[in-house]
């Protein structure tokens, strides 16, 4: 069962309700227009920058005009070039854009419109802080005289008894939130004979059937935060973050962009003092992945948060830069715009499907010091070295973008927190001894991830830094974002994990995002390493299994007797759909000797 399904019941309460609060932002109200992508919901709105305001004021002269207020428009057509990760593989990136759509606005809504948007957002910050003060005001109330919370959880024959019926979304609801509201209090609140573990037991598993992960996740992600964060961010999941762009400052500058796009009928508005170049769309009358702007380069549609790790490697021009793990192509094409066409980029993705993307984006986008290569990112520096700056967009498990892809709830376990950290940790290690120590101007790696987990994030990072103390940790230079963790339900990090930036898309209204900034301050013996991702897989086998951390057996090896048949299987549907017959005389030879038996068979028919 997932949220989904509770749409038919009667609504329960929110958490906010719930806790004597209201709603920070709802899915098509005034509220979730003022909450600008990038901005902490919890904080004033600054004021917009100056060429909006003169955008406004002429506008204004045709406001009627430009009243765009149609309900629920589908603004993007599949733009093949900025395919999804969802789409493609298992790697998930954070700029999966057809996925966002727009909600309902209720019809006796005040159009947003730029001539507007200031005072709609002051009005709106008001509104919250007032709101804010209720809430603080009812809670201080409630506070006096908390019953004690009996009957929370279901005894025995109540469970037995719901086992055969199905389950009330509108109970389960209104127990997770009773069940956090125990946690947060648990001293006074919790019921006599239960131990926390017994409410954490149940909220977990009510978790997992209200909004639909399965219970391995859920645990992994809710022992991230305090219980009612915690639910703060199951609930984000369930919205779609803002629909946003990133001008393309190699071709125009944003405040044409925001003219063009006005004059179609788009509704727009700057996504955040952090940020020079994004653009939040709030409606428009046209699909904004097929503008005569779009097809000439002069934006692309980005997730804010992955302008994020751009802005951290912050290039310089003239520098050597490589993109690990490019395709397709939102952050290379973002480099390119900031070296201004300059220097030169090495693009590189070990998927050659995803690299047709990457090459469209790099030509729709007009980057012109950009070189693709498709190489399994672990073979550098073997393939080339000594660069400036590296960016490691790592492949990961996408619990950032659970919201894009709800698949991720179900289909994350324990293995894919095992395989893929493995994999990211040999990604940075070849990303740092990548970089030249040497560099006049950069000598700096930035490793992100879409995912919020810290098997991912912190535990790749101190595994870095344990391995190569030839780097530091350096300050990401991002306005936003909160602290790394510098320890983990037991473990310990290296202190500096805390200049590394979380961000979470219930607190930034982002995709969930992890950024870390390294600066190789001397060479070391792995700079010249002729080793391959073979040699590497190996050394990594090794010393991890000298660290005594599980890796599982499967992983990176396929040629186990088990797996003979299925490789034979996969060979012949391969050939099948090449158009070449399995059972020509010759081909089962050809199928056992060779990966790619097509040039054998040409040859024995
Ligand atoms: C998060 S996505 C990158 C998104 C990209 N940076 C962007 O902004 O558009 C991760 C990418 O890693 C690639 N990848 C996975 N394993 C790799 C490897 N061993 N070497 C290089 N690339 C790899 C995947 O094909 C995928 O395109």
């Amino acid at each position: 069962m997932g949220r989904k399904s509770k749409n038919k019941q009667a609504a329960p309460p929110s958490l906010d309700e719930f806790q004597g609060k209201k709603p920070v932002y709802e899915v098509g109200s005034k509220r979730k227009r003022g909450n600008t992508a990038g901005t902490d919901s919890k904080k004033s709105k600054k004021p917009v920058e100056d060429f909006e305001e003169e955008l406004a004021s002429d506008e204004e002269k045709e406001g009627s005009e430009k009243e765009v207020t149609e309900a629920k428009k589908s603004l993007f057509d599949d733009s093949e070039d900025e395919m999804s990760a969802a789409e493609g593989d298992e790697f998930y990136d954070s700029d999966n854009g057809d996925q966002a759509r727009f909600s309902d606005d209720s019809d006796d809504e005040e159009a947003l419109s730029a001539a507007n948007m200031e005072a709609m957002s002051m009005r709106l910050d008001e509104e919250l802080e007032d709101e804010e003060d209720d809430a603080e005001a009812e809670l201080m109330e409630t506070n006096i005289a908390q019953p004690r919370a009996n009957n929370v959880l279901p005894s025995a024959e109540e469970e037995e008894e719901r086992n055969h019926l199905a389950p009330d979304v509108t109970i389960i609801r209104t127990r997770i939130l009773e069940i956090v509201k125990v946690l947060e209090d648990f001293k006074n609140l919790g019921e006599e004979g239960r131990s926390r573990s017994d409410y954490t037991v149940q909220l977990i598993k009510d978790i997992c059937d209200y909004y639909g992960y399965n219970p391995y996740l859920a645990e992994k992600l809710f022992n991230l935060f305090s219980p009612s964060e915690a639910i703060e961010f199951f609930e984000a999941n369930e919205i779609a973050r803002p629909v946003t762009i990133r001008t393309n400052t190699l071709k125009t500058r944003r405040r044409d962009l925001v003219q063009a796009l006005i004059n179609r009928g788009v509704n727009l508005q700057p996504i955040g003092t952090w940020t020079k170049v994004g653009l939040q769309i709030f409606d428009s009358q046209v699909p904004i992945g097929a503008t005569p702007e779009y097809l000439a380069g002069h934006y692309i549609l980005q997730a804010a948060s992955s302008f994020l790790p751009v802005m951290a490697l912050a290039p310089q021009e003239g520098e050597r830069v490589l993109d690990m793990a490019s395709a397709p192509g939102g952050k290379t094409t973002h480099i390119a715009a900031l070296m201004k066409n300059t220097g030169c980029i090495f693009a590189n993705d070990f998927s050659k499907p995803r690299t047709k993307s990457l090459i469209a984006n790099i030509h729709r986008l007009g980057c012109k010091n950009t070189i693709v290569c498709n190489y399994d990112a672990r073979e550098f520096p073997k393939v080339i070295g000594g660069f400036d700056r590296i960016l490691l967009d790592a492949p990961c498990a996408g619990t950032g973008v659970i919201s894009k892809d709800p698949l991720v709830k179900m289909n994350r376990t324990e293995k894919d927190f095992i395989q893929l950290p493995h994999l990211q940790k040999q990604l940075l290690l070849s990303a740092i001894d990548s970089i030249d120590a040497n560099s006049k101007t950069g000598g700096y790696v930035v490793y992100s991830t879409c995912s919020v987990t810290v098997e991912e994030n912190e535990m790749v990072v101190d595994y870095a830094l344990r391995k190569r103390p030839n780097v530091k940790l350096v300050e990401t230079g991002l306005e936003i974002g909160k602290e790394g963790f510098t320890s983990y339900r037991g473990k310990q990090f290296n202190p500096k994990l805390k200049l590394t930036r979380r961000y979470y898309p219930h607190t930034y209204n982002v995709d969930g995002f992890y950024v870390a900034k390294f600066k190789k301050v001397a060479p070391s013996i792995h700079d010249i390493s002729k080793a391959g991702s073979k040699e590497k897989e190996d050394r990594a086998r090794a010393e991890e299994e000298e660290e005594k951390s599980l890796i599982n057996d499967d992983f990176a090896s396929f040629d186990a007797d088990q797996d003979k048949e299925m490789i034979e299987k996969t060979k012949k549907r391969q050939l099948k759909k090449k158009g070449i017959n399995v059972h020509a005389k010759g081909a089962k030879a050809a199928i056992k000797k060779s990966g790619s038996p097509k040039e054998e068979l040409t040859k024995e028919e």
